[in-house]
């Protein structure tokens, strides 16, 4: 069974998709002062493999787990839910249909017990 990663091309649809929702996440005053000291490359970085993730992609992280990496951020799960709508907006915006949406979104969720609070 292939991935909805390798359904939607690969990498170069990832790379526009990663740009469509990096746009939507710094326009939006909910979340965006969370990357307000994030450079620019660190964030791209961290939306390429935050996409892959979802859509089930090669898992190229060698850093520290979700926990770990989010600790003292304080995400409420507002912040999360807002992450996650850019997300679904994003792929809706490339034609993702809408089961394939709820694939992405479920395996996103899964992360959501070690990203908020810490
Ligand atoms: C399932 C959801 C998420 C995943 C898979 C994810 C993934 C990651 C990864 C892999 C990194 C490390 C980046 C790197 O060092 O290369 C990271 C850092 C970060 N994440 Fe997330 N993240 C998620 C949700 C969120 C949410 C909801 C927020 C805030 C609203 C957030 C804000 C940040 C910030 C600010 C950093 C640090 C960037 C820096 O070092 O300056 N993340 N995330």
């Amino acid at each position: 069974m292939s991935t909805l990663y390798e359904k939607l091309g690969g990498e170069e649809t990832i790379a526009k998709v990663v740009d469509y929702f990096y746009d939507l996440v710094l326009a939006d005053d909910t979340v965006n002062h969370f990357f307000k000291n994030t450079d620019m490359e660190k964030q791209r970085r961290h939306q390429t493999k935050f996409i892959s993730f979802a859509l089930g992609g090669p898992n190229q992280y060698t850093g520290g787990s979700m926990a770990k990496v989010h600790e003292g951020m304080n995400i409420q799960p507002a912040h999360f839910d807002a992450i996650v709508r850019h997300l679904r907006d994003a792929l809706a915006h490339f034609g993702v249909g809408e089961d394939d949406i709820a694939q992405a979104l479920d395996k996103v969720e899964t992360l959501r017990g070690d990203i908020i609070y810490k």
